[in-house]
């Protein structure tokens, strides 16, 4: 099983809260057939089942901190392996947050064969997060906590992007755009993938 994720492809989908990383991802399956895997809705999916680890995890997103890597990783490596047999490839929505996260994913999983880097403005995201939260019900999408949610990304994330760069594999993706121009250059960025 797990030499048959390796053989996958594997899209790291990074960007900030708001930036449109689950819009583009939804338009990546319907068209190449991917499985979309966001790090942050399989954490949400086990606080709702109510269990003790997702009482545990609720907690720390409510504060808009970061889940312990572990947790994280062994969510997202059981979702693939449920899906490998039927996926072109695999978007790792969300992740990674920090580059340990990163090099963590690749001792246990596998590498990226792209990084897609959402970029939008601060205060773009802070918008469309506002908006979302509206009809979201998501305990993160309020006012406070997004504040906190975009200084932690700023933090972490930067990083993320200038180890990826230095093996050349990330594609910075103008997310300003419209949805529709967005994915036309997520599209062009996949396609040139061999
Ligand atoms: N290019 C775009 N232009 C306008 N609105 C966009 C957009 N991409 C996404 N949105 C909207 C849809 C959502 O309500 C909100 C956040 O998008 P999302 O895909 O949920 O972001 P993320 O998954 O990165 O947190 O912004
Ligand atoms: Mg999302």
């Amino acid at each position: 099983m797990a030499d048959k994720i390796k053989d996958a492809k594997i899209i790291f989908v990074v960007g900030g809260p708001g930036s449109g990383k689950g819009t583009q991802c939804e338009k990546v399956v319907a068209k190449y057939g991917y499985t979309h895997l966001s790090s942050g809705d399989l954490l949400r999916a086990e606080v709702a089942s109510g269990s003790e680890r997702g009482k545990t995890l609720q907690a720390i997103m409510q504060k808009g901190e970061l889940v312990p890597l572990d947790t994280v990783l062994d969510m997202i490596k059981d979702a693939m392996i449920a899906k490998v047999d039927v996926s072109k490839g695999f978007l790792i929505d969300g992740y990674p947050r920090e580059v340990k996260q990163g090099e963590e994913f690749e001792k246990k999983i596998g590498a990226p064969c792209l990084l897609l880097y959402i970029d939008a403005k601060g205060e773009t995201m802070v918008k469309r997060l506002m908006k979302r939260g509206e009809t979201s019900g998501r305990a993160d999408d309020n006012e406070e906590t997004i504040k906190k949610r975009l200084d932690l990304y700023y933090k972490a994330t930067e990083p993320v992007i200038a180890f990826y760069s230095s093996r050349g594999i990330v594609r910075k993706i103008d997310s300003e755009l419209p949805v529709d121009e967005v994915f036309g250059h997520v599209a062009k960025a996949i396609d040139g993938l061999k």
